[in-house]
């Protein structure tokens, strides 16, 4: 039998620590690396990432819209990345917050779950806009297929706010029923931006994973993480992208960086900065 993936979820954060890379090769990143904004500039930047961080991060997020932009070529080269970062071990949560209808959730899930598939990845964002429980054969199929879905539920950009603070508790509760029961993560994460000035209570009794984006570029630090998520350290996982990707040359040694920032402030190691 296959390990679940809040299981194989654990093990790479008990192995490498707590940080998502995100492989985000747009335009301006392109520009900055020397690079054609091609699918073979995508091809080169992917390659270039995934050799760099692939086995020092728990995680890596591939952003789908920036290989959307490319067409079939571009989808091309996303399934490649999938492929090259599950061959180096690396768990890949593709990025695509994908919400519908539940017979239209079933061919999404096909498309990003299902293990034949060749976009298949280890989990997806999703987003509940079409209400919770429209993501239920979704989640249905990440299970089957020892995978895992993080549905978004306060995300990190401030246009977000005023719409999330409304049905975040909603969502919260959805995920946690879910995952009721499973060890030692169920297969529903939660998308809690580390950019938010304070988090639910419950989410301590999630029993799953916490993706938070916005460190880096979008004003986070490892310290806002430790602040924000400190009662639920075993679980979260910073996300960064641009901080990142910024310099070629430097993709390892700032993956490092955040990823022992991060750990150092969870782990107290760093007292907590007011
Ligand atoms: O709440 C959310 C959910 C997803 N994202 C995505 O993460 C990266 C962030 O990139 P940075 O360069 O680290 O700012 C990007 O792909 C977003 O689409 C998010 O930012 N916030």
């Amino acid at each position: 039998m296959n390990e679940s993936f809040g299981t194989r979820l654990r093990a790479r954060l008990d192995e490498c620590g707590p940080l998502c890379v995100g492989i985000d090769p747009s335009p301006a990143l392109l520009n900055a690396w020397s690079l054609d904004d091609s699918p073979a500039g995508l091809e080169r930047f992917c390659r270039t990432v995934v050799e760099a961080v692939a086995d020092v991060a728990a995680v890596v997020k591939p952003q789908s819209a920036f290989f959307e932009r490319w067409g079939s070529r571009g989808i091309a080269v996303l399934e490649r990345t999938i492929a090259d970062l599950r061959e180096a071990g690396t768990l890949v949560l593709l990025d695509v917050k994908r919400g519908d209808i539940d017979s239209t959730m079933a061919a999404y899930a096909e498309a990003y779950l299902d293990r034949g598939s060749p976009l298949a990845a280890d989990a997806v964002t999703l987003s509940p806009y079409l209400g919770f429980e429209s993501l239920e054969g979704a989640i249905t199929s990440a299970v089957a297929n020892d995978a895992g879905v993080f549905v978004l539920a306060r995300t990190s950009n401030p246009e977000a706010a005023v719409l999330q603070r409304l049905v975040a508790g909603q969502v919260l509760a959805g995920a946690a029923a879910v995952n009721a029961g499973h060890s030692p993560f169920g297969p529903v994460g939660v998308v809690m931006g580390a950019t938010l000035p304070e988090i639910e209570d419950s989410l301590t009794t999630l029993n799953g994973p916490i993706l938070a984006p916005g460190l880096g570029a979008q004003g986070a630090t490892p310290a806002d993480v430790a602040r924000l998520f400190g009662s639920v350290r075993h679980a979260v996982l910073p996300s960064v992208s641009r901080a990142v990707l910024a310099d070629p040359k430097r993709l390892r040694t700032r993956t490092l960086y955040y990823r022992d920032e991060c750990a150092a402030h969870l782990s107290g190691t760093i007292a907590a900065q007011k």
